[in-house]
């Protein structure tokens, strides 16, 4: 019997030869559907593809038959084939030049420009073993379950009374990021493939449902790992355990992202591999400042729109100014861990009234003790930190006399030097290189340093100390929780650098490791927090260029001074080599005349080697405040660029808790507030530069001139009236313009929107 079908006006005849041919042919390699399934999927399949064929055409049955046998044949091959997840791979390879920034200067970066559609498609009508994609349906109801959805989206409610030297932790318990979008859920991969255990590796970029929040990574495994080596068998870390309730994981963010706290399992690496978290906290005796028992942080709201929690929020105002950058003990997670190597110990033997008065035990009358980052390490801190670098202690030169090739912001003496090429600790820093990188890589690497120190040897041996005095820097590690805020990006950084920086080995579908990041956006922002905490958590060396400094003091050897930082860098790698207002090195404005434009070549040639390089693990960094200026043709050399945003209300919250809590202050709830609204627009540095002003107020009212003999107990406490007496002098030093011009570059360049 001959039947007809129509398919969108396409008739077609069909010859009972032709339904058990499809039928048999359906039945040849399936185990899981039934033939009359499989010629359900195959019709559907034919009522989309022939959307677009010869419509109201009849075709004969020879036509008919051959379309058919051909797309039954392409398509039994991806429902039944061994390799049904061709698509998923394709997707991973396809996106390598992603991974490597190779995308075409003229392609802009758009999400979803990876959609993986076509995967949960597959997925569920492949193999039983593979779960299938949420249903649409799910999707509203995952986000309205979303602990951030839920939570208001309004300024935070401050319900405690915010009189006396609060810590942070208590005056924004129950704050909602409004930053933090559930969207980034630290898990790339659709939960069916994550569970998979299959060598192939997504994109690292996150599908629309993960943007969207949507799926989940599977629930954590026992306590992590880290990085194995942290915690087994190093020499230079004997006795070192890793506290699994360290970092409590903290609720204000995707279930799969903790920032600051034990490393969430993720469905972008085989159940057990944990998050890179490497650098482990150092116990802190006598530390009382935190409990473990506080409330969390409040979910984060997404923003009122669903489709606005699709995407990664990208605000920004103004930044200026230069100030201390070394912040790294601050706490901005409830959950901080009494541990962390960076919170500042507080000295119970110093009396209460000795404390957060603005003047530090130590502090000459001159720094008025608002600097909550220029003390030194403790002991205790630097013998930690030292276990996790492997090398020589040395002073923490945090926060030391200003360089202007390191640009260092700090107020201590440099530290001593010490040679990069290892000596006595080579051996330690060796074994430490091979406890944090575990990959393939390692020999290699190895060799690369020896090459290095070679090189090192006969290079200037003044340049070589000028790099290692000014340029190298130590110091305590930086925690996530010493950032305010950017928890998106903080997400980014980790997945996309640090993780298959960290685990080369289960990264290996990514043709080359991220090896470069551009961070752009206002001044002030955080940005060299972020490349210090980024060297902190791969247990890197930290080498910082200050590109004002070489055009400027050194213009005459700064294509030396490059070229011998980058050569120290290797020799201490791994290593993070942090480049501060890139474009003045690579403007496009530079002619070849300019004297700089050797800096750029030197520059380029280092990237250039860094980048073809698999052997170094170097990591470099580069922040610019103008990333327009940056050529079209050198932007691929940005393996990564991240918009890193002003800070929004709660981090802005943040940061004014912390920095007062180290003071004598009194201010309700509503003062708070209208100190988190009134620093709309602000950096992160100003609204640091703005504390640090008004804490001073109090002196004011003392009378008399000489404030050495002023017992602490006789100020008062910082109170609203001093905000509001310094509040003239700062404003958002950012132009709507400017802003805009920043969403504008991160839609077509950037890789955060
Ligand atoms: N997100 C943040 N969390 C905590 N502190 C911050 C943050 N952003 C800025 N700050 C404060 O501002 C200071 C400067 O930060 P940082 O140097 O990292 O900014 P930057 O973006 O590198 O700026 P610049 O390009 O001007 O050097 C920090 O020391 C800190 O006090």
């Amino acid at each position: 019997m001959i039947t007809s079908t129509s398919f969108y006006g396409l008739k077609m005849q069909w010859t009972p030869e032709h339904t058990q041919w499809a039928e048999q042919h359906f039945d040849i390699s399936s185990t899981t559907r039934s033939p009359a399934h499989k010629v359900e999927a195959y019709r559907g399949h034919l009522q989309r593809t022939y959307q677009y064929a010869w419509a109201n055409d009849d075709i004969s049955a020879l036509t008919a038959s051959n379309l058919l046998k051909k797309y039954a044949e392409k398509y039994s091959g991806i429902l039944e084939g061994p390799n049904e997840r061709a698509l998923l791979c394709s997707y991973s390879d396809s996106s390598t030049g992603l991974m490597n920034g190779r995308k075409s200067e003229n392609e802009s970066w758009q999400e979803g420009i990876y959609p993986m559609n076509c995967a949960p498609d597959v997925i569920s009508v492949s193999k039983a073993g593979m779960t299938a994609a949420l249903p649409p349906t799910d999707v509203s109801a995952s986000i309205g379950s979303s602990p951030g959805v839920a939570s208001s989206l309004s300024e935070p409610s401050y319900s405690s009374s915010n009189c006396g030297s609060h810590t942070a932790t208590t005056l924004h318990s129950g704050l909602p990021s409004q930053e933090y979008t559930a969207s980034y859920n630290a898990s790339y991969l659709h939960s069916s493939y994550s569970s998979q255990n299959t060598p192939a590796l997504p994109s690292p970029h996150p599908s629309p449902l993960h943007s969207a929040g949507l799926l989940q990574p599977p629930p954590p495994p026992p306590p992590p790992t880290l990085v194995p080596s942290y915690n087994t068998g190093s020499p230079n870390l004997p006795n070192y355990n890793y506290p699994p309730t360290g970092y409590p994981s903290q609720t204000a963010v995707g279930p799969g992202y903790s920032p600051g706290g034990a490393p969430p399992p993720s469905a972008y690496l085989p159940s057990g591999i944990a998050a890179p978290t490497p650098i482990p906290p150092s116990t802190l005796p006598g530390y009382t400042y935190q409990s473990h028992n506080h409330t969390p942080i409040a979910p984060t709201p997404l923003n009122g729109s669903t489709s606005n929690s699709l995407k990664r929020k990208a605000f920004y105002m103004s930044g200026h100014g230069d100030m201390d950058s070394s912040y790294g003990n601050f706490n901005y997670n409830q959950q901080r861990s009494s541990q962390s190597p960076m919170y500042r110990i507080t000295d119970s033997s110093v009396s209460d009234s000795n404390r957060g008065n603005g003047f530090e035990r130590n502090a000459e009358a001159s720094s008025l003790a608002f600097k909550p980052t220029k003390q030194p390490m403790s002991s205790d801190q630097q013998r930690k930190f030292n276990m996790h670098s492997g090398r020589a202690l040395t002073p923490p030169s945090y926060g030391s006399t200003k360089s202007s090739v390191g640009d260092l912001r700090t107020s201590e003496p440099y530290s001593k030097f010490g040679s990069p090429i290892m000596s006595e600790q080579t051996e330690e820093h060796r074994q430490h290189l091979s406890h944090s990188l575990t990959g393939p890589d390692l020999g290699t690497a190895t060799s690369s340093i020896h090459a290095a120190e070679e090189q090192l040897k006969n290079s200037d041996s003044n340049l070589v100390e000028m790099v290692t005095t000014e340029i190298l820097q130590q110091g305590p590690p930086v925690d996530w929780s010493d950032i305010a805020g950017l928890e998106m990006v903080k997400a980014a950084i980790k997945e996309e650098i640090l993780w298959p920086i960290l685990r080369p080995d289960m990264f290996s579908g990514l043709a080359t490791l991220p090896r470069s990041l551009l961070l752009f956006g206002p001044q002030g922002t955080g940005r060299t927090l972020l490349a210090r905490c980024m060297a902190s958590q791969l247990g890197a060396a930290f080498l910082r260029l200050s590109s004002s400094g070489l055009v400027t003091k050194w213009l005459g050897e700064g294509d030396k001074i490059i070229q011998a930082s980058f050569l120290v860098a290797r020799c201490r790698q791994p290593a993070v080599v942090f480049i501060s207002e890139v474009d003045l090195l690579l403007s496009a404005q530079l002619s070849e005349e300019s004297p700089v434009s050797r800096l750029k070549a030197e520059l380029l040639m280092q990237l250039d080697s860094i980048l073809t390089s698999a052997e170094d693990h170097v990591l470099v960094v580069c922040s610019t405040n103008k990333p327009e200026e940056i050529p079209e043709s050198l932007r691929r050399y940005f393996t990564k660029r991240l918009l890193i945003p002003l800070p929004d209300g709660t981090a802005r919250h943040q940061i004014i808790s912390q920095l007062l809590s180290q003071n004598n202050y009194c201010l309700s709830d509503k003062e708070m507030s209208l100190l988190v609204q009134r620093t709309e627009g602000f950096s992160g540095l100003d609204v640091a530069q703005l504390c640090q002003e008004a804490v001073v107020g109090p002196l004011h009212g003392i009378p008399g001139t000489d404030l050495s003999s002023i017992h602490p107990s006789q100020m008062r406490p910082v109170s609203y009236q001093d905000f509001d007496n310094v509040f003239c002098k700062f404003q958002p030093s950012i132009s709507q313009k400017e802003l805009d011009m920043y969403t504008e570059w991160n839609k077509m360049f950037g890789c955060s929107q």
